[in-house]
C-alpha cells in the first residue's frame, strides 16, 4: 500500500470534519475522495499533507508513519498536491512557477542566487530542463514565458499539476482539478491524469464532476458528514443506495434544477 488512513478523527472545536475514517490506496492507483460539500474531503488532503494533525488516527505512506511529519518532510518523501483554489505565483512566468515547485526537493533555496556557485547553476540548469519536460507534459511548453496570470483558466490548472509534479512526488493529491473547467478541457484532464499515471504516480483526487470521477478512479471512497460512507469501485458506487441517496441523487437532481 501507498498511503494506509488509519481511523483518522479531526475536531475542529466543535466540528467533527472527520470521523473514524479508514482507506487504504494500492501504488498506481487513482483512487477517488468524493461527498457532498462540508464532507471531509479537503480536510483529508491537510491531514495527508500535515496542514493540521490529526485528532487522532494515524497516515501510513510507503509503510512509515508520517502522522504529524513537517509538511516540507512530507513533500520531500513523496507526496504533492495541487489546492481547490488556484496558487500560482500569478507575476512569475509559467517556466519559474514549475521551477519553484522543483526547488522543494532541490539543495538550494530558491532566492539564494546571490553567491552562485557552479553546483547552484548546475542544479538551476536541471531544474529548468525538468520543468520544461514537465510544461511539455501538460501541454504548455509554448506558453512557458507567459505570464501565469495571463494563461487561461483551464491551462492554469494544468500548470499547476506540473508545479505538484516537479517535486517527483510518488503519491499526487488532486484537490478538484476539472472545477472550473468546460468539456474540451475536462477531457484533456482525464488524458493528462492517465499519463501521470502510466508514469507510475499514484494519485488521490478530489472531485464533484461524476462523469470524469466514474471515468477515471479505479477506486472510489465517499464521504459523508466526516465519515466513510462507502468504498469501491466506480460501479460499485454507482449502485450503492446509500452513496445514491445521500450524494449522487442529489447530484442529477441539482443538475434537473
Ligand atoms: N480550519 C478549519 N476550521 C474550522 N472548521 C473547518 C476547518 N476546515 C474545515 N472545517 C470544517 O470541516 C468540515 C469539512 O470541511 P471540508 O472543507 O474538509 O469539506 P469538503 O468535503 O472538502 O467540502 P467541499 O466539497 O465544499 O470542498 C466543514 O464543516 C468545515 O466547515
Amino acid at each position: 500500500m501507498v498511503l494506509e488512513i488509519k481511523n483518522v478523527s479531526k475536531n475542529f472545536g466543535g466540528i467533527h470534519a472527520l470521523r473514524n475514517v479508514s482507506f487504504s490506496i494500492k501504488q498506481g492507483e487513482i483512487y477517488g475522495l468524493i461527498g457532498p460539500n462540508g464532507a471531509g474531503k479537503t480536510t483529508m488532503f491537510n491531514l495527508i499533507t500535515n496542514i493540521f494533525e490529526p485528532s487522532s488516527g494515524e497516515i501510513v505512506f510507503n509503510d512509515e508513519n508520517i502522522t504529524g511529519l513537517k509538511s516540507h518532510k512530507i513533500t520531500e518523501k513523496g507526496i504533492c498536491r495541487t489546492y481547490q483554489n488556484i496558487r500560482l505565483f500569478s507575476q512569475m512566468s509559467a517556466l519559474k512557477n514549475v521551477m519553484v515547485g522543483g526547488h522543494s526537493r532541490s539543495s538550494s533555496g530558491v532566492f539564494s542566487s546571490v553567491f552562485r556557485t557552479k553546483a547552484q547553476r548546475k542544479e538551476e540548469q536541471e531544474l529548468e530542463k525538468n520543468a520544461e519536460e514537465l510544461l511539455k507534459l501538460v501541454g504548455l511548453f509554448e506558453n512557458k514565458d507567459l505570464l501565469a496570470e495571463n494563461l487561461a483558466y483551464g491551462q492554469q490548472r494544468r500548470l499547476e499539476i506540473a508545479r505538484a509534479l516537479a517535486s517527483k512526488p510518488k503519491l499526487l493529491l488532486l484537490d478538484e482539478p476539472a472545477a472550473g473547467m468546460n468539456e474540451k478541457e475536462t477531457d484533456s484532464l482525464y488524458d493528462l491524469i492517465k499519463i501521470i499515471q502510466s508514469k507510475g504516480i499514484t494519485v488521490l483526487i478530489i472531485e464533484h464532476d461524476m462523469p470524469l470521477v466514474m471515468k477515471l478512479c479505479d477506486r472510489i471512497a465517499v464521504l459523508n458528514f466526516g465519515e466513510k460512507l462507502a468504498e469501491g469501485t466506480p460501479y460499485e458506487i454507482q449502485n450503492n443506495e446509500a452513496v445514491i441517496e445521500a450524494y449522487l441523487g442529489k447530484e442529477e437532481e441539482e443538475e434537473i434544477a
